[in-house]
């Protein structure tokens, strides 16, 4: 995995473009993340472990908004029932081209991985196969979100009995006291990790536009709209979430 440091936002811009999956991000990806989303590490490493529980013998188990594959590759580390296959997607070309090269890199290394299937596409546009596990690490928030329940909807339909839906995102909160309070305890997280206040306002505008969080009271009630039974959070690190929904 690629060691650069993001400095992404480190110079002042006379204007700040809008946040995209490009060259420039997928080089400094692992660094970027690991250092704005709290609990990511945990999140990941874990979503393997809850996947393994889900997997369903001769099923698939889809890394929706892969990026660089570390969902895939937790799934890879922790799953082991039989005939499963993942199917991670993505539709940043920059990202595809470096999460196939890792992934390759694997497969010439060890024996009995799952067979992983890598797609430059619109998550939006996918025919699911009946599937077991479905990850959306920290993507859903990236789509538009008047097209989130019939998405949602789709991967209910592609769900297995005793498969789940596990989703991970930043969190908006409705009471504006505790919004505020872990939008500043997020601020002191980057600070912590080594980010400027410059860099962390530049990236703040360069999100806005493109990434939309909602708050845990409407993932519920869109997960049950879609048709699943049960919403269950398992893990939260200040305004960051993972749910698993069941089917
Ligand atoms: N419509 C779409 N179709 C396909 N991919 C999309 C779409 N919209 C956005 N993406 C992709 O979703 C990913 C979101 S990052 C996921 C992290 C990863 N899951 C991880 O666990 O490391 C989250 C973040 O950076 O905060 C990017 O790679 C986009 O190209
Ligand atoms: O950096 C942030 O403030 C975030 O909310 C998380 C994030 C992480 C990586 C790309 C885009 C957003």
């Amino acid at each position: 995995m690629s060691k650069e440091p993001d400095r992404i936002f480190a110079q002042p811009l006379t204007q700040v473009p809008d946040f995209a999956f490009n060259e420039d991000v997928v080089r400094v990806f692992p660094d970027m993340i690991k250092r704005s989303v709290p609990g990511y590490p945990t999140i990941v490493e874990n979503l393997g472990v809850l996947a393994a529980q889900f997997a369903r013998p001769d099923s698939v188990l889809y890394d929706l908004g892969c990026s660089l594959g570390a969902v895939t590759q937790a799934l890879r580390r922790h799953v082991r029932t039989e005939g499963c296959k993942v199917i991670a997607v993505d539709n940043s070309a920059a990202m595809v081209e470096r999460c196939r090269e890792y992934l390759n890199g694997q497969n010439s290394m060890f024996q009995e991985l799952l067979p992983v299937e890598v797609i430059e596409g619109d998550i939006l546009a996918l025919a699911f196969e009946p599937a077991s596990v479905v990850a959306l690490n920290f993507t859903l928030q990236f789509i538009a979100p008047e097209e989130r329940l019939a998405l949602l909807g789709r991967i209910r339909q592609s769900l297995l009995p005793g498969g789940a839906l596990i989703l991970s995102e930043k969190l908006r909160f409705s009471d504006p006291e505790e919004h505020g309070l872990l939008t500043d305890l997020h601020v002191a997280f980057k600070r912590a990790n080594g980010y400027s206040d410059l860099e962390i306002a530049q990236k703040r505008s360069a999100i806005e536009n493109v990434m939309k969080p909602d708050s845990l009271e409407e993932h519920r009630e869109r997960l049950l709209a879609a048709g699943f039974s049960k919403v269950v959070p398992w893990f939260q690190c200040l305004n960051f979430a993972s749910l698993i929904a069941l089917p």
